[in-house]
């Protein structure tokens, strides 16, 4: 666990899980916005070493991965790893109303951000919601993650959803940054009936299983 300061609400009776998340969201964002572009890029080596190296990764035909925005855990090396390594990779692309579908990474290249402040898509071909079956793993991005699984995204309930094409006993990976993983006993997450736990936390320092 890390020593730097780590958000979380005061909780009030009568506060509503959905605004206590949203109010942890918003103070994990704005911490976010404050690491410097060397610090993101060194992240984001270190990550897809811890990545690659747990035993499922290891032994995956078929990965999905998200394409991280500039202030998430970033992805490119280990999406590069991995496809130097010939594996399948699955990337999220929203559908209108933000329809779960994917389609595969086809290098650096084909990635493209359609709109500010969304994240960047391949430009090949759309596979459907059920696309993600093939999925050996999931690496999902993530706010926050504690260790009881309890995950907490960005709000729009889409990977919560999206896992439900997944089959079943395939690992999830949530990723965050080291701070951003809460001592379930101390300081649980904010959690709801629809929340999907998730199997390992992953950070650029390393992994554990949790949940
Ligand atoms: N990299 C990444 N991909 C992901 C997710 C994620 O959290 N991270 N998602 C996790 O579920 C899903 C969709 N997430 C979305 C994230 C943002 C917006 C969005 O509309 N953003 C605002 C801008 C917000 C900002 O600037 O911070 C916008 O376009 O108006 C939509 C979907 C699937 N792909
Ligand atoms: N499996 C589901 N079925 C129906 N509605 C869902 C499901 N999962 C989430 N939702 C809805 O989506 C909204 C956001 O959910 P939640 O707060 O869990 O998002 P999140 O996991 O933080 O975001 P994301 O998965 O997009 O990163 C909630 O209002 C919730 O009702």
């Amino acid at each position: 666990m890390s020593s730097v300061a780590q958000p979380y609400p005061r909780v009030s009776e009568g506060d509503e899980v959905e605004d206590v998340k949203e109010r942890l969201r918003r103070a994990i964002r704005e911490a976010r916005t404050q690491r410097s572009t060397r610090r993101r890029e060194a992240a984001a080596l270190a990550l897809a070493d811890v990545v690659t190296s747990i035993p499922a990764v290891a032994g995956a035909r078929c990965v999905s991965v998200y394409a991280a925005r500039p202030t998430e855990p970033g992805t490119g090396p280990l999406l590069e790893a991995l496809a130097a390594r010939g594996v399948r990779l699955l990337l999220p692309v929203l559908g209108t109303g933000l329809r779960r579908d994917w389609a595969e990474y086809a290098g650096p290249e084909d990635l493209r951000e359609r709109a500010p402040g969304r994240p960047p898509e391949p430009g090949s071909p759309t596979l459907g919601a059920d696309a993600l079956a093939d999925a050996d793993v999931v690496v999902a991005p993530a706010l926050a993650v504690d260790t009881s699984g309890a995950r907490l995204g960005q709000g729009g309930g889409w990977y919560d959803r999206a896992l439900e094409h997944a089959r079943d006993g395939v690992l999830v990976v949530a990723v965050v940054f080291p701070e951003e993983v809460y001592d379930a006993t101390v300081r649980p997450l904010p959690r709801e009936r629809h929340d999907r736990l998730v199997d390992v936390v992953a950070t650029p320092d390393g992994w554990q299983p949790i949940g």
